[in-house]
């Protein structure tokens, strides 16, 4: 069934027949879903009017027919806050909220008196030879623009990971992360410029290629190397930062305390060019993958004039020599401390994502910077946690100030088995606080901390993002008991029927015991506690009523992990009838170090059992019928999704795969990621038995691993949704499994996305790929 795209919409004036129409009728309450908008930032300062604050939120929409994301910003102003005002009540929303198109990031000043907007204007054209503007307002009006020329440097990084910008402590100076500036193409043919050198532009010539540029990636293709830019806001004078090594990407920029003798410092986080613990001398793929080393390093800030400092700048300093991973720098307010987070558990383990840890190292005020003494550890890996304890650390970044008012506790969102949290840590004690309700199926996260005041946003299946405040009542001693949470009303509008299946949507956390196939294995005891599966209804399935058709719903990694929080997509398969299970099995985030590692070396094995038990459970409870199971799942996802269909062929009604790991065999030789294919495929050893070009033994260990090897026992009608700039597990993977299907009489169905990468997430795919998951699975359940 191929979906023509006039009955997509909800305007089609053809008569229609009545799948048709069914489709249409689906195609609007997606639609009414994608109108949902989420709440992505805010940021709080203190109201001119008394106790009051002022909270600028920044949400996004989707925008369906220009295949975009609107952003805007809408003000709040919560009177007394923190003084135990209900917020509820004494809010004030501003009337409307103001578009903001062109603005590529939105950063306040550290006062709030000023804001940067940057513009990425790329590509620029040769008439406008400015590849971004940065733009500097005031209260009123705009105070400064910047062009920065496109030889300077290019697009300034959005990518939320080498990203980073940061005001100066006086405000003046702005540090930045963009893409240092192309290099020249090589020209050919007849004209020769005065200096024998070829001129572009002039008739018989032409521009050659050049040397291939080595990227990051999945995400990065075509992006050139991050390197770090400081911007003079008075003068609008644009320098980078000189000495970076050739083979060092550099991000995450923050600004060090000022010293007393004026030196103004630099810190930032840097990964090398080669691989280390790989053995490689390649840049291996970076988006999802933690397990790439990295260290902070600190400079001088570039000269400006009179502030200028009268030295050259030499290399950067290494800070952190003595761990294989450090990240998210960020300083105390009072100056005493350098705090960051390290995944050198995924880097020294070889997995592309484990259990971080939190450092700290006190500063020595900059005068005479040199190596930092080793950094203490404030929060380390957790390996086994209790049932109902702090499983360790999941977040990959801080808010720019994440800190309460006695300069010693950082606030940070992680996830904590299936939800997300907020939790506070003491840098002395190292004491871990969840200040989320434990009794909340929501997931939360963190937006702005002010003094005492939290600022956060919440979701559930059946609820989409709400704005929270806390404030922490108690001064003196810092307790999770200190915060108590308030609804800030969020006047969002719904149609009837997205109001209706909302309120109808039930979601519970189910505890899913091992396999008792693992009985004669030697695991950890931390891999032998019960891990978790995420129960969606649409309503309370009633002993003794047929239950829903069941759709398992398999996150992707598989390092990654299900949390509560609202999905639109999966709110809409809820609303045409579906109940969902998301499997956290094995392997995921938020379970401790042990439960995590021992899914490397066995996947296919071990995962495909976890999601097989939990559908057991499932089915026990009565919550759904053995003979209406579908499965999705994306990229690690869609492996399990094929395995599932492979090695238990009686169980499933179909299954629906995104960007699906079919065949590891092949995919190592043209993913971004080869390592994960010996990670996964090998466990530990892959460390050492990674290799560019890869045995014939290893070929036939990937291949052994793989759902292509159970293609013969499938007897279901599957679905592909594929991307086909996808870097991280190309095209041809799923193509090839789908060729292999339709080549035993099975039925297929696929759909390419040209423009799509490897999370097919631009608006319209998106839209088109869950339209036709929702159509897909009402054919076959
Ligand atoms: C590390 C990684 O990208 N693995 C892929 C095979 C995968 O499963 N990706 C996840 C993150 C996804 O959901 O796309």
């Amino acid at each position: 069934m191929e979906l023509a795209p006039a009955i997509l919409g909800s305007n089609s004036a053809a008569p229609q027949a009545p799948q048709d129409r069914q489709l249409a009728k689906q195609s609007e309450l997606l639609q009414s879903f994608f109108g949902i908008p989420s709440i992505d930032k805010a940021w709080a300062s203190p109201s001119p009017r008394g106790n009051g604050l002022d909270v600028v939120v920044a949400m996004s929409q989707i925008d369906l027919p220009g295949n975009a994301k609107r952003n805007f910003m809408s003000h709040l102003y919560l009177p007394e806050a923190g003084h135990g005002l209900d917020p509820a009540t004494n809010c004030h929303w501003s009337p409307f909220p103001i578009q903001l198109s062109g603005a590529s990031l939105v950063v306040p000043s550290p006062s709030g008196s000023k804001v940067l907007v940057v513009c990425n204007t790329e590509p620029a054209s040769k008439d406008s030879p400015c590849s971004v503007k940065l733009q500097i307002w005031g209260p009123m009006q705009l105070l400064k623009e910047v062009h920065v020329p496109s030889k300077l440097h290019g697009s300034v990084y959005t990518d939320g990971w080498f990203e980073g910008v940061s005001w100066s402590h006086d405000e003046r100076f702005i540090a930045y992360v963009a893409e240092e500036p192309p290099v020249d193409r090589p020209v050919f043919g007849q004209a020769m410029g005065k200096d024998g050198q070829k001129q572009e532009g002039e008739a018989g010539t032409w521009k050659g290629q050049g040397d291939w540029m080595e990227d990051w990636g999945e995400c990065y293709a075509g992006k050139r190397r991050p390197l770090i830019y400081v911007a003079d806001t008075n003068s609008g004078s644009v320098q980078a930062v000189e000495g970076i090594p050739q083979d060092l990407s550099a991000g995450q920029v923050v600004w060090a305390p000022s010293s007393s003798e004026g030196t103004q410092y630099l810190v930032f986080v840097a990964w090398s060019s080669f691989a280390d613990n790989f053995k490689t001398p390649r840049k291996l793929g970076m988006k999802y993958c933690y397990n790439r080393p990295c260290a902070l390093y600190a400079t001088a800030a570039p000269m400006f004039g009179s502030h200028s400092l009268d030295r050259t700048p030499g290399a950067p300093l290494k800070l952190t020599a003595t761990i294989s991973s450090a990240f998210s720098p960020r300083f105390s307010p009072d100056g005493e401390f350098l705090v960051f987070l390290s995944a050198k558990a995924a880097v020294d383990s070889g997995a592309h994502c484990a259990t971080n840890s939190l450092h700290c190292v006190k500063w020595s005020g900059g005068d005479s910077l040199g190596t930092l003494p080793p950094a203490r550890d404030v929060v380390p890996v957790i390996s086994r946690p209790d049932a109902k304890g702090f499983p360790g650390l999941y977040c990959s970044t801080f808010l720019s100030h994440p800190w309460l008012y006695d300069n010693r506790t950082l606030l940070l969102t992680s996830a904590w088995r299936s939800t997300q949290v907020i939790v506070s840590v003491n840098l002395e004690s190292g004491e871990v606080l969840r200040l989320t309700p434990e009794d909340s199926i929501s997931s939360w996260s963190l937006l702005s901390v002010f003094k005492n005041i939290l600022l956060a946003v919440a979701s559930n299946p059946g609820s989409p993002p709400d704005l929270k405040i806390a404030y922490c009542s108690s001064m003196e001693k810092i307790s999770d008991a200190a915060f108590q949470w308030s609804d800030i009303p969020t006047p969002v509008e719904h149609t009837e029927e997205v109001q209706s299946i909302l309120s109808s949507i039930s979601s519970r956390i189910l505890q899913i015991p091992v396999p008792s196939s693992d009985g004669n294995e030697i695991l950890p005891q931390g891999a032998k506690d019960p891990f978790e599966a995420i129960f969606v209804s649409p309503g309370e399935v009633k002993e003794g009523s047929e239950p829903p058709p069941l759709v398992l719903v398999l996150h992707g990694g598989p390092h990654s992990v299900s949390v509560t929080g609202f999905s639109r997509n999966y709110a809409f398969l809820v609303g045409l009838g579906f109940s969902l299970l998301h499997v956290n099995y094995r392997g995921s985030l938020g379970f401790g170090e042990e439960a995590l590692q021992c899914l490397l070396g066995n996947v296919g094995r071990r995962d495909v059992n976890d999601v097989l038990t939990a559908l057991d459970v499932v089915l026990a409870e009565g919550l759904a019928k053995p003979d209406k199971v579908a499965v999705v799942g994306g990229s690690h996802g869609g492996f399990l999704t094929s395995h599932l269909i492979g090695q238990a062929p009686g169980r499933f009604v179909t299954g629906i795969v995104r960007n699906p790991v079919c065949n590891i065999s092949s995919m190592v030789g043209i993913t971004d990621i080869p390592d994960w294919c010996y990670m996964e495929s090998y466990g530990k050893a892959g460390l050492n038995l990674y290799d560019e070009a890869p045995s014939v033994k290893h070929l036939g260990a990937f291949y052994q691993a793989s759902p292509i090897a159970h293609v013969d026992k499938v007897q279901v009608p599957t679905m592909f949704l594929l991307g086909a700039q996808d870097r991280r597990v190309p095209v041809s993977n799923g193509l090839q499994y789908a060729q292999a299907l339709r080549a035993r009489g099975l039925e297929v169905k696929v759909i390419v996305f040209p423009d799509d990468i490897h999370a097919i997430d631009r608006p319209q795919s998106d839209f088109e790929s869950f339209v036709n998951i929702g159509a897909w699975l009402k054919r076959f359940t």
